[in-house]
């Protein structure tokens, strides 16, 4: 780190090196370059760009740069600047901004502005367009919404909460392309340098004129690089255009042909009642927006109070606009002697400046008041269509969308009763829809929130062993209807419903013991008849024992034995014996412990088993063969007789 010549970086992750990287020295700095100067030395970067300029050696060169340049000398007093000197290429221009770039404006509703955007992508689907708005949470919902309607061209989405490597990937992805529209916040009006963009729109109005100036140099920059720039204003915005022009830029007021404006507003309330996320989107967009331009410093420009927020909530596909608690609390907080003040302010400066309520007649303060907020005077655009020339939609890229936008009528809705109906319902419903209204009705119907039951496929309640209370101390408390939680009866309720809990565990635990129990046992019992296929045939004959060693051989002949042995017969011939006449008393016991299987018997003699027929069969074959046909016939006629009678 102390090896390097050249060190780029943001102030932040500058003064965290300083302070944490032993190995990160500025003794020796010579040049000091801040780029965007006026935006470091402002009051968001100032306590770290104090703590960075006291790390460095007095001795230095310091270069500012940007477009909009500060010349306020108490912010270049904190820089240390010695013999200061101001270098403008452009000062003698006729204007800030470049001659190339063609500036214009519009004046609509707020509810108008994502019908007049979705109509500007569609027609420019073969340039590249940069979309400013004002929050995060504008471009994010902007972007889903969008993308989801399809425009025909590929969109991009740039704000500050995304990741550092997901910025990058969409900063390269928005140079690359050529047909693109790139939905951003302030984060992209400076020092990025997007190549050949067309268009800059500009959304929602400008903090300042130093803002409108890095946004609008998005496009037209280099030598020969050409563009335009689109700038969106709501009625009381239109101030700023003064603004504007006392900076020598040169803005142009244009309409848009409300023909040629196709708001998918159907689509966009289809796709928000499909889409829970989404919606909620909309709802932080609706809400950032409106907390946005009450922050705003200039209160000429922004005022939140003149901003029709159900209209924008519809616009945004939101049917219940959102609560804004900000604005409310605000309002509670203002003293009436305050509040009446304000509307005194409000009413002066909407009847001086504003040209479109010329015809209304200011009777109290508190009147024009609801006036302003309730029934704005709406300059629909319409109204200036004869002064100033349209904003021409159809532009010369080679889509087929003029054709399209001839064909297409705008806004068609096809009336039927229920939807005569639906907007019925929907205009009684003056009264904004709280929490707590939703409360009372979900208490009114007795309807238990957060409950899940399961049925079977005819419509049977499955009982939940798990949920269903057992103690009788829980079933009193859940159907107790009071509202709030009694914290020590719920407390011994669910020690009660614990002791049930434990019983069922238990008899879990022993249900599983005893089904292992069974497992074992039935193992046990397969293993044994695998046994039987190597040992005895079935179960009746006894277990196979002969190949134990003869106890005779092992513990010597008994007294009872020595007979039969000096018989002369062999142990074997004399098992053989055995069990041919197994009537022998004499050696019962040991006859019965012995006795082999007939297949082990026949098999150790060398006999083949298929060899051997029954005896009794062999019998009778043998007699019969010596008789006649008739002979055979009466024997066996006479053994048939015998055996049933
Ligand atoms: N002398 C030059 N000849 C040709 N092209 C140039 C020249 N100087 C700058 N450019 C081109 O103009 C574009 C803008 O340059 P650059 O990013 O330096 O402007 P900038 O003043 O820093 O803009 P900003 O600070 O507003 O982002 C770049 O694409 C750059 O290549």
């Amino acid at each position: 780190m102390d090896q390097i010549n050249i060190l780029i970086g943001t102030p932040g992750r500058l003064l965290q090196h300083m302070d944490e990287n032993p190995l990160f020295k500025c003794d020796n700095l010579q040049i000091l370059v801040l780029d965007e100067a006026d935006r470091c030395l402002d009051m968001g970067f100032e306590a770290t760009m104090n703590a960075i300029i006291e790390n460095l050696p007095p001795e230095r060169q310091t270069l500012l740069f940007s477009a909009t340049q500060t010349k306020s000398v108490k912010d270049l007093a904190r820089l240390s600047l010695s013999f200061p000197t101001y270098v403008a290429p452009h000062e003698q221009a006729a204007t800030v901004t470049p001659e190339s770039l063609q500036q214009s404006y519009i004046v609509c509703e707020i509810d108008e502005k994502v019908g007049i955007l979705w109509s500007f992508i569609r027609n420019h689907l073969k340039q590249k367009v940069l979309v400013f708005m004002a929050t995060c949470k504008q471009v994010k919902y902007t972007y889903d919404l969008f993308c989801k309607l399809r425009p025909g061209v590929s969109l991009l989405a740039l704000y500050g909460s995304l990741h550092q490597e997901k910025r990058e990937k969409i900063y390269n992805e928005f140079c690359r392309k050529s047909n693109v529209v790139l939905f951003a916040t302030d984060l992209a009006s400076r020092g990025l340098d997007f190549p050949k963009v067309n268009w800059v729109i500009q959304m929602d109005c400008p903090e300042d004129v130093d803002t409108y100036i890095h946004r609008a140099g998005r496009t037209a920059r280099g030598v020969f690089g050409k563009g335009e720039g689109l700038l969106m204003l709501l009625p009381h915005e239109e101030k700023i255009v003064e603004d504007l022009k006392n900076r020598k830029i040169p803005i142009n007021k244009i309409s848009v042909d409300p023909s040629k404006v196709i708001a998918p507003q159907r689509k966009i309330e289809a796709l928000l009642s499909d889409n829970t996320e989404l919606k909620q989107t909309a709802q932080r967009a609706f809400v950032n927006y409106l907390k946005s331009v009450f922050l705003m410093k200039n209160k000429d420009i922004f005022n939140v109070q003149l901003i029709d927020t159900d209209a924008y909530a519809r616009s945004l596909g939101l049917i219940v606009p959102p609560r804004i608690r900000f604005l409310h609390k605000y309002n509670k907080n203002i003293s009436p002697n305050q509040e009446k003040n304000e509307q005194d302010n409000v009413v002066k400066k909407i009847t001086n400046s504003n040209n479109y309520d010329e015809g209304s007649e200011v009777t109290s303060a508190e009147e024009e008041e609801s006036k302003v907020i309730n029934n704005m005077p709406k300059p629909r655009t319409e109204k200036l269509t004869k002064k100033i020339p349209q904003f021409e939609f159809d532009n010369n890229d080679d889509s087929d969308i003029e054709d399209f936008l001839k064909v297409k009528k705008t806004n068609t809705v096809i009336e039927t009763p229920q939807t005569k109906e639906f907007e019925q319902t929907s205009k009684k419903k003056a009264k904004p829809l709280t929490k707590a209204a939703v409360a009372k009705k979900i208490l009114k119907k007795k309807i238990k929130v957060n409950t899940t039951v399961k049925f079977t496929e005819d419509g049977e309640v499955i009982a939940d062993d798990k949920r269903d209370l057992k103690s009788e101390l829980a079933k009193q408390l859940n159907n107790e209807s009071v509202g709030g939680l009694d914290i020590e009866k719920a407390k011994e309720a669910l020690q009660e419903e614990d002791k049930f809990d434990k019983i069922r565990f238990r008899e879990k635990v022993k249900a599983k013991h005893k089904e292992q129990k069974r497992k074992l046992k039935n193992k046990t019992k397969e293993e044994d008849g695998e046994k039987d296929d190597f040992g005895s045939q079935s179960e009746s004959d006894g277990p196979d024992l002969s190949w134990l060693p003869n106890p005779d051989k092992v513990y010597g002949k008994k007294e009872s034995d020595e007979q039969s042995s000096s018989d002369g017969k062999s142990d074997d011939s004399k098992q053989s014996s055995d069990n041919q006449h197994s009537d022998d008393s004499d050696n019962s016991d040991n006859e019965i412990y012995h006795r082999p299987t007939k297949r082990k018997l026949i098999e150790s003699r060398g006999i083949p088993q298929d060899s051997i027929a029954p005896r009794k069969i062999k019998k009778i074959q043998d007699v019969s063969a010596k008789l006649s046909v008739q002979e055979a016939e009466a024997l066996a006629m006479s053994l048939l007789n015998k055996k049933y009678m």
